[in-house]
C-alpha cells in the first residue's frame, strides 16, 4: 500500500478530540489544508455502534485519529480493570468496524508503551511485543490495547483496510486531566507542587519509591508525530513514539518543584504501586521514518505549569 496519505480537502475525524491527545491533534491539523469533524459526546458514544453508525453515515469522515479511550494512571488502572478493559474494547471495535463500514481511507489506532512486557529490554523495541508477562498495575488495559493492535492488522489483512497504530510512551501537556488520583503522575505532581506551594506546605506527598523510571513526550511532538505517520506510513506493524529518553521519577519531581517554584521536602508513599520499573520505548523506526521528538521536558513542565495556571489552578477556578 503506498504510504503517502495526503490530508489534503479531506474530511479528518478526530475521536476524543476534548481529550489530551484528540486536543492536540485538532490543534496540529490546524495547519494541514483539511476539514476537522468531531462527533457530539453527548449523543455519540463510541461503545455504541447503532450511534456511531449514523453519525458516520452522514458525516462519512475520510481519515480518522482514534484518540478516545477510558485513560488514567496507575491508580485508576490498578482500581477500575473492568472500565478499562470493557471500554477500551468496545470503543476499538466499534470505531473500526464502522471506519471499514464507511469506506474510510485511513485510520490511526493508538496503543501504549505499556502493552510491552513487565521487563521488555529498554528501550523498548516493537518486537518485544507478546514476549513476557505484563505489567499488573495495568494489564486489563493494555491487553484492551493489544487486542486494538490485533484489530487494525486482521482488518488490514482481510479486507485491505489502511488502518496503522502507534505506541505513545507517557505523554503530557496542555489539556491534560489534573484529577489528584485517577491522573497520570506528571499533572498530579504539578498539582501537589502547586498546592503545597499556595499553602506554603512543608512538604509534598510522591506515590511510590520514587526510583522508577519513565519516559515523557510533550503531548504536541505527538500529535506532530501521529500526523506525520498518517502522511507517510502505512504497514501492519507497529510504531512507536517518544523521546528515547527517560528519567527517574525522583528527578521528574525535582523537575516539578523547580518549574513550580515550590521548595518543600518529600514524603514518598510506598503504600502506593511504583508499576513497572522502567518504560522507554526504542524510537529508531519512526526516527528512520524522518521524524523526531523537539521539546524538552523542562520546556514541556513549564508549558504545562502554564496551561494549568490558567485553566484548572484552584484559585483560578475560585475568580472564575
Ligand atoms: N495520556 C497518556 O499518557 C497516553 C495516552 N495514550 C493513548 O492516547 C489516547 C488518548 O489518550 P488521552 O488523550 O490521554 O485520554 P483523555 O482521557 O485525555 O481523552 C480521552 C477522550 O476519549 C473520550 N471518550 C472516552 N470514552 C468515550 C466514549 N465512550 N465515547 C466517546 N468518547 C469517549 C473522552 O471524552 P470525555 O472527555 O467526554 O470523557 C476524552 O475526550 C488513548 O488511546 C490512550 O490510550 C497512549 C499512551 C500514553
Ligand atoms: C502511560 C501509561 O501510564 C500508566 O502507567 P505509569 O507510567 O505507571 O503511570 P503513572 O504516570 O500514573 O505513574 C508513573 C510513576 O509515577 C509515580 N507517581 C509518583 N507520584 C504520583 C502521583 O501523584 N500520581 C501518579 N499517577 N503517579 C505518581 C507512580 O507511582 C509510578 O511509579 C498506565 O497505567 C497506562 O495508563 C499507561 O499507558
Amino acid at each position: 500500500m503506498n504510504p503517502s496519505y495526503t490530508l489534503r480537502n479531506k474530511r479528518v475525524w478526530v475521536a476524543g478530540h476534548r481529550g489530551l491527545v484528540g486536543s492536540a491533534i485538532v490543534r496540529r491539523l490546524q495547519s494541514e489544508d483539511c476539514e476537522i469533524v468531531t462527533a457530539p459526546r453527548d449523543s455519540v458514544d463510541l461503545r455504541r455502534p447503532d450511534q456511531l453508525e449514523k453519525w458516520m453515515r452522514d458525516v462519512r469522515p475520510q481519515a480518522v485519529f482514534l484518540a478516545a479511550a477510558r485513560v488514567g494512571g496507575i491508580h485508576a488502572n490498578n482500581t477500575r480493570p473492568a472500565e478499562f478493559i470493557y471500554d477500551n474494547l468496545a470503543i476499538q471495535t466499534t470505531v473500526v468496524e464502522a471506519c471499514r463500514r464507511s469506506n474510510v481511507e485511513k485510520l490511526l489506532l493508538m496503543g501504549s508503551s505499556c502493552i510491552y512486557p513487565r521487563l521488555a529490554p529498554q528501550p523498548i523495541p516493537e518486537s518485544a511485543l507478546l514476549t513476557g508477562p505484563l505489567e499488573p498495575t495495568n494489564e486489563w488495559y493494555a491487553v484492551a490495547k493489544i487486542a486494538g493492535i490485533k484489530l487494525g492488522q486482521a482488518y488490514r489483512r482481510q479486507y485491505g483496510c489502511d488502518f496503522i497504530s502507534v505506541m505513545p510512551t507517557n505523554l503530557y501537556g496542555a489539556g491534560d486531566n489534573f484529577d489528584r488520583l485517577q491522573s497520570h503522575v506528571v499533572p498530579a505532581l504539578i498539582l501537589k507542587a502547586h498546592e503545597a506551594k499556595m499553602a506554603r506546605a512543608p512538604q509534598m506527598e510522591v506515590w511510590g519509591t520514587g526510583a522508577v523510571r519513565r519516559e515523557f513526550l510533550y503531548v504536541d511532538d505527538a500529535a506532530d508525530g501521529m500526523v506525520f505517520l498518517m502522511k507517510n506510513y502505512s504497514d501492519e506493524g507497529i510504531v512507536n513514539i517518544g523521546t528515547g529518553r527517560d528519567v527517574p521519577i525522583i528527578d521528574l519531581v525535582g523537575m516539578v518543584c523547580k518549574v513550580v517554584g515550590y521548595e518543600g521536602t518529600l514524603r514518598f508513599d510506598t503504600s502506593r504501586p511504583d508499576g513497572t520499573p522502567r518504560k522507554v520505548v526504542d524510537v529508531s523506526r519512526i526516527n528512520a521514518l524522518g521524524w523526531n521528538a523537539k521539546i524538552s521536558l523542562p520546556d514541556g513542565l513549564a508549558m504545562t505549569y502554564r496551561w494549568f495556571l490558567e485553566n484548572v489552578a484552584p484559585e483560578k477556578r475560585r475568580v472564575a
